[in-house]
């Protein structure tokens, strides 16, 4: 049972413990009080936590969206929204909780959505993440805008374990080119383009604060930094190294890849000439946009409105899930994120055709709250909460997710808890 293996671990006297599956895993722990890290296990309470525990700037850079955080509101209103329908009697006690995507099988149905910058939030920054994504067997998604470079997240996350890399696609396609040169190298598997986000929106809580590290060299630019053609057009440029100027070269750097100027279904044209593995398109929200997306010959697209944080006052991602399955889903990998906070929400994505499903915010409070082990600890709860939601609802694999165990239902007193 590969969904057992990996949860597995050898108590004092090197005997494997017992409780192999998610949800025992936790509640062994629970039980015994034997957490090594104190992250809760409540989803609600899981930000405020993290509140608690980190530097305010960082905090209100996670927990913050676009505009006034409408669309974060509606993603937790559609999951509340969207009902589960359990079946009974039927045998679910081993849970297979395994997916393929792209040809290559993975244990659990979760991935680590990319997230930038994350030396704010903990100094085990990418380089941990991927460790602990690496020891749970669940693709780490690197992004462009990272605290360390490719070449070090691949040496951390080790031989063989799942990586995918995220392109915040730059406006030069000279360095495009040589980024997606040097994740081939280090073996990234598969490719995330990123559309939604060639320039930041409006969010008040950053602007506010102040915060936006990359755009003043501060921290944030290690893939852009270290790229030998970033690196070789800035000094052209510059007359001067980019490390002896990094103020100028963050705002080279930032300006190239968020522009204020969006590519257009053409130029994919550099990316697929570029990269040999699958292809997914990460922002799509319109179904006409998902056929754009399998006409342009891309591999997957994920359904998402970067958790709220670029266009405020759009729908809620998970209520535009089953419009694009209907019109795509046969011949693209969906994948689905903006969200998703429990193992139930999981539930409901698949149920609604999704093939696999990014977690955002959750782990990166964990990483804020006590580093990697945290977001560790984070995404074995949804694992858990998961893997038991599977087994209550009748669930014996991810294969038996399916829209007749979904329904749309308005309680007039449904709300957005668990943001
Ligand atoms: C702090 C933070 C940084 C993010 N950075 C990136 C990024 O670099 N690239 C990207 O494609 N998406 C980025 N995202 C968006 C996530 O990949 C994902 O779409 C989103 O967090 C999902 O919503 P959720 O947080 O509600 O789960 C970021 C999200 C957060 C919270
Ligand atoms: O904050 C984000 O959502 C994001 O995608 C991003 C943008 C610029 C730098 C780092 C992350």
């Amino acid at each position: 049972m590969a969904s057992h293996q990996i949860v597995e671990s050898k108590n004092e006297k090197g005997e494997l413990k017992k409780y192999g599956a998610f949800q025992n895993e936790i509640y062994y722990q629970g039980m015994f009080q034997n957490r090594t890290v104190e992250v809760t296990t409540d989803p609600s309470k899981l930000e405020k936590q993290a509140k608690d525990a980190m530097n305010h700037k960082a905090f209100c850079y996670i927990a913050g969206g676009a505009g006034e955080r409408a669309t974060m509101d509606a993603n937790r209103l559609a999951f509340r929204q969207w009902k589960i329908i359990p079946r009974m009697l039927r045998d679910t006690t081993n849970r297979d909780l395994q997916i393929t995507l792209f040809g290559q099988t993975y244990p659990t149905p979760l991935l680590f959505a990319p997230v930038g910058i994350q030396a704010v939030f903990h100094p085990d920054k990418e380089t941990g993440v991927a460790k602990i994504a690496a020891e749970l067997k669940v693709p780490y998604i690197l992004s462009t805008a990272a605290a360390s470079t490719i070449e070090e997240v691949a040496e951390a996350s080790g031989d063989g374990s799942p990586r995918w890399f995220q392109l915040y696609w730059p406006q030069t396609d000279e360095i495009t080119i040589s980024l997606l040169q040097r994740a081939k190298k280090a073996r990234y598997t598969a490719l995330v383009v990123t559309l939604d986000t060639w320039a930041l929106a409006w969010r008040p809580w950053d602007l506010d604060t102040g915060f936006l590290p990359f755009v003043k060299g501060e921290v944030g630019n290690d893939v852009g930094f270290s790229d030998p053609v970033f690196q070789r057009i800035f000094r052209e440029k510059h007359g001067k190294d980019v490390k002896n100027d990094i103020v100028t070269a963050a705002v080279a750097w930032s300006s190239d890849v968020f522009s204020g100027k969006a590519h257009t279904w053409e130029q994919l044209k550099v990316i697929k000439e570029n990269w040999d593995g699958p292809i997914i398109l990460k922002g799509i929200q319109h179904v006409e946009d998902a056929k754009l997306a399998l006409e342009a010959g891309v591999q997957g697209i994920i359904v998402s409105n970067h958790g709220g944080r670029q266009m405020d006052g759009a729908i809620g991602s998970l209520d535009v899930l089953p419009e694009i399955v209907d019109a795509v889903g046969e011949k693209l990998t969906v994948l689905f994120d903006s969200g998703v906070r429990t193992g139930a929400d999981v539930i409901k994505a698949l149920c609604l055709g999704a093939k696999g499903v990014l977690i955002g915010r959750p782990w990166v409070y964990g990483l804020g709250i006590a580093g990697k082990e945290g977001a560790k600890q984070v995404m074995q709860n949804i694992l858990a909460d998961l893997d038991q939601g599977m087994g209550l609802s009748g669930i014996g694999t991810i294969a038996n997710c399916n829209r007749s165990m979904v329904r749309k239902v308005q309680y007039p007193g449904d709300s957005n808890s668990s943001n």
